[in-house]
């Protein structure tokens, strides 16, 4: 998906939200959990019930990867069903030397249509690239993440700046803001100012709000730009927000509760 496409998703919906399909086998509600399809039916029902309000779908593989080959199928199966409209990540955190990076880019972008992968950036320019190579795919380089660990490396000094500050410089030369954007947790609402000076044009996923307690009106207002620029996942408080077998329409509540308040910030 282009930026423009994406950017015209976002209008027509009015909404700049990614709903985290984080779907942990163990939270499936009852009535669903003894079906051998269960992750998938779960995240059907997700889709069916968010498409409408959402504009893309994150994907965290590692809670598919974590059930083997049933997890992957899964998998496949769900960014299938997600279809062409919405935007759909794989946050699979990857990045090594380059040939490898190349399969990992061909495992996301040919063999599964995912629209961007999160990559780490620690291994530097070739384990990033073969990412920025695919005609209207992304890669979503980790930026200031959320996590309390985020001050281990990313918030440590580094030359006449800071770590982080160091990686949007530097990541942003590799690509353009057509293929590349960064990863900023909402938890970091101080940071966000200071990070729109350094990369003013590229979009940023944030995760962090819901569970982790970010606040919308703060990143929206610190970080929007003209065409938006920014997509803002929510994986537990959307698709936990209720366990039993209402979970589809609480789900969908709470995501038309967000793109509620998004609307009054576009
Ligand atoms: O790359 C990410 O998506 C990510 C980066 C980060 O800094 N913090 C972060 O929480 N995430 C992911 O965003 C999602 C957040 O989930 P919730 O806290 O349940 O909304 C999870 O899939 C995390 O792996």
């Amino acid at each position: 998906m282009t930026r423009e496409q994406l950017v015209k998703q976002i209008y027509d919906k009015g909404s700049y939200l990614c709903v985290g399909l984080d779907t942990d086998s163990t939270k499936i509600p009852a009535h669903l959990s003894g079906n051998p399809d269960a992750i998938f039916l779960f995240n059907k029902a997700i889709i069916d019930a968010t498409r409408e309000t959402c504009v893309a779908y994150k994907i965290n593989t590692a809670f598919y990867e974590a059930l083997g080959t049933k997890g992957w199928d899964a998998m496949e199966k769900t960014v299938h069903y997600i279809g062409a409209d919405h935007f759909k990540i794989a946050d699979a955190k990857r990045g090594d030397i380059g040939n490898t990076s190349d399969q990992y880019a061909k495992a996301f972008f040919e063999t599964l249509p995912f629209d961007a992968v999160t990559v780490a950036p620690y291994m530097g320019e070739d384990s990033v690239r073969p990412f920025l190579e695919y005609e209207g795919k992304w890669a979503i380089v980790l930026g200031l993440t959320s996590n309390k660990g985020a001050r281990d490396f990313e918030l440590q000094a580094s030359g006449d700046g800071l770590l982080y500050e160091k990686v949007l410089k530097t990541v942003s030369s590799w690509g353009t803001s057509q293929n590349l954007m960064f990863v900023v947790g909402a938890t970091q609402a101080e940071a966000f100012t200071r990070i729109r000076e350094l990369i003013p044009d590229h979009f940023l996923l944030v995760p962090g709000v819901g569970a982790q307690g970010g606040s919308l009106q703060e990143i929206s207002e610190k970080a929007m730009i003209k065409d938006c620029g920014l997509l803002v996942n929510a994986s537990r408080a959307v698709i936990y927000a209720s366990g039993q077998e209402d979970f589809s329409s609480a789900a969908a509540a709470v995501a038309k509760q967000y793109q509620e308040e998004m609307g009054t910030y576009l």
